[in-house]
C-alpha cells in the first residue's frame, strides 16, 4: 500500500503434502505499522505468518511457491541465510517458551550467536535495552539470574518479545501472541505493541476482533486459504468490501 513496502508476497501457495493451505496470496506488509492477520480457524493465518520468515522450512511436509521479498530480496532464494533471515524478521508465538535459562541469558542468547556484542559492559547494555523496549525492566532488574521460566506468563511473553529484539530485528511477527494471557497481561503485550510499532513491521494473527481493531492499522481477512480483504483497520471492519468479511466481522461464522 506504500511505495517501499517492507515485505512483501506474491501469488504465495503454501501447501502440506498435497493439501494446500495457502491459495494464491499477494500482499504488501509496510514498516512502522501493526497488520493484523484475522479469519476463522484454521483458514491459514498461521501458515502464511509463517511463510513470512520461513518458519514453515522446519515442517518437513510443507512447501512454498511464490514469491516473498523483504526489502525486495527474495527471502527463498539459495543465497539466503535463514538463520540471519530469522533474525531480521523476528517471532513471537502463541504460548510463552522462555529457555530453560535466567532472564538474563534469554536475552542475550540470541545477540551472542549472532555476535552483535563486543564484551561484556555491551551485552549487558543490549540486554538492558531490549528489557527496558520490552516494558520488562522494571519488573526484572533485580533478578536476572533468575530463571525465565519463573516470570508470569505475561512476563514471560514480555521477555519472548525481548528476546526478539535483542537482535535488532526489522519485523516482528507474532502468532496469537495474548492467547495464553489474561485480559491485564493481554492489556499490557497490546500497549507494548502500540510503542514498538514506529520502529519496526508488525504483523500479529489474533482470534479477537477487538484485538485486531485495537492494536492495527491493517487488517487481512483470510478464508478457507485464500486472503479475501486487505485494507486500512478501520474500513475492514467498518465498510468491507466482501460479503464474507461481513459475515465473518458480524459473527454469522467462525
Ligand atoms: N504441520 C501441518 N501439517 C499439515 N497440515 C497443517 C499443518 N499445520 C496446519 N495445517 C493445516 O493447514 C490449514 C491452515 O492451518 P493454520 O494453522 O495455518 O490456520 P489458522 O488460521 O492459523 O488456524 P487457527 O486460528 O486455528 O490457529 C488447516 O487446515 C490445518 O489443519
Amino acid at each position: 500500500m506504500s511505495e517501499t513496502p517492507k515485505l512483501t508476497a506474491r501469488n504465495v501457495d503454501v501447501w502440506y503434502g498435497p493439501k494446500k493451505a495457502i491459495d494464491n496470496v499477494s500482499i504488501d506488509i509496510d514498516n512502522g505499522l501493526v497488520t493484523a492477520f484475522i479469519g476463522p480457524s484454521g483458514c491459514g493465518k498461521s501458515t502464511f505468518l509463517r511463510s513470512l520468515n520461513r518458519m514453515n522450512d522446519t515442517i518437513a511436509d510443507a512447501r512454498v511457491t511464490g514469491e516473498i521479498k523483504l526489502d525486495g530480496e527474495d527471502i527463498y532464494a539459495g543465497t539466503m541465510d535463514v538463520v540471519a533471515l530469522r533474525a531480521r524478521v523476528g517471532m513471537v508465538f502463541q504460548k510463552p517458551n522462555p529457555f530453560p535459562k535466567s532472564i538474563f541469558e534469554n536475552v542475550a542468547y540470541g545477540p551472542r550467536i549472532h555476535g552483535l556484542a563486543q564484551g561484556k559492559g555491551e551485552m549487558d547494555l543490549i540486554v538492558e535495552k531490549a528489557l527496558i523496549r520490552a516494558g520488562l525492566w522494571d519488573e526484572v532488574k533485580d533478578r536476572l539470574t533468575d530463571a525465565g521460566t519463573a516470570l508470569s506468563g505475561g512476563q514471560q511473553q514480555r521477555l519472548c518479545i525481548a528476546r526478539a529484539i535483542a537482535v535488532s530485528p526489522e519485523v516482528i511477527l507474532m502468532d496469537e501472541p495474548c492467547s495464553a494471557l489474561d485480559p491485564i497481561a493481554t492489556a499490557k503485550i497490546e500497549e507494548l505493541i502500540d510503542e514498538l510499532k514506529d520502529n519496526y513491521a508488525i504483523v500479529i494473527v489474533t482470534h479477537s476482533m477487538q484485538q485486531a481493531a485495537r492494536v492495527s492499522q491493517r487488517t487481512a481477512f483470510f478464508h478457507l486459504g485464500s486472503m479475501v480483504e486487505y485494507g486500512e483497520t478501520s474500513q475492514v471492519f467498518t465498510n468491507p468490501r466482501e460479503e464474507r468479511t461481513k459475515d465473518y466481522i458480524t459473527g454469522r461464522y467462525g
